[in-house]
């Protein structure tokens, strides 16, 4: 048996924010805002895996409303949403991640991204892509006002 599951995140491009991006910490004039780190890369991987398994979405697990979460490492979301999926007898299949930014570019980054997500996880690396594009510098993420992800889940029952 398989399910499937897709997410969607944008988070505005501040000043003085750090831009974590699939977990990793990525050099560059602005960051995103958010109530967590803002890594709205894992944030659409979070939707897309519970997503997979009707499970709501990630801010009604994790709500911007509770100070616990003020900053999060949105790795340790991953993590957990991860466990929600395992504790239920469900495996993950593959996961497909794709970023919509002007700046930065993220090809020089895209190995290690795939391998921070895989280890969080524990998945192989070919298990997960993570591929980048700008929007030809239309609409708010063309005009580096935001940066916007998708993603896509598969889960299998073992
Ligand atoms: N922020 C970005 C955006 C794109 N890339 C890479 O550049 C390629 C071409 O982008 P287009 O939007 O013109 O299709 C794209 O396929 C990515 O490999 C990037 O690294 N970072
Ligand atoms: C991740 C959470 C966690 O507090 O905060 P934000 O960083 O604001 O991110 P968002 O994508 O708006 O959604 C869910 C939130 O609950």
């Amino acid at each position: 048996m398989f399910r499937i599951g897709q997410g969607y995140d944008v988070h505005k491009l501040v000043e003085d924010r750090e831009l974590w991006i699939c977990g990793i910490k990525l050099p560059h004039t602005h960051g995103l805002l958010g109530h967590s780190d803002a890594d709205v890369a894992i944030h659409a991987l979070c939707d897309a895996l519970l997503g997979a398994l009707a499970l709501r979405d990630i801010g009604y697990h994790f709500p911007d409303t509770d100070p616990k979460y003020k900053g999060a490492d949105s790795k340790l979301l991953l993590k957990e949403v991860c466990r929600m999926i395992r504790e239920r007898g469900w495996e993950i299949g593959n996961v497909d991640v794709t970023i919509m930014a002007e700046a930065p570019k993220f090809k020089p980054h895209i190995d290690e991204m795939r391998q921070c997500l895989a280890d969080v996880m524990n998945v192989a690396v070919d298990a997960v892509s993570v591929k980048a594009t700008t929007t030809e510098k239309l609409g708010f993420t063309g005009r580096k006002e935001g940066i916007a992800s998708t993603a896509v889940a598969l889960i299998y029952e073992p």
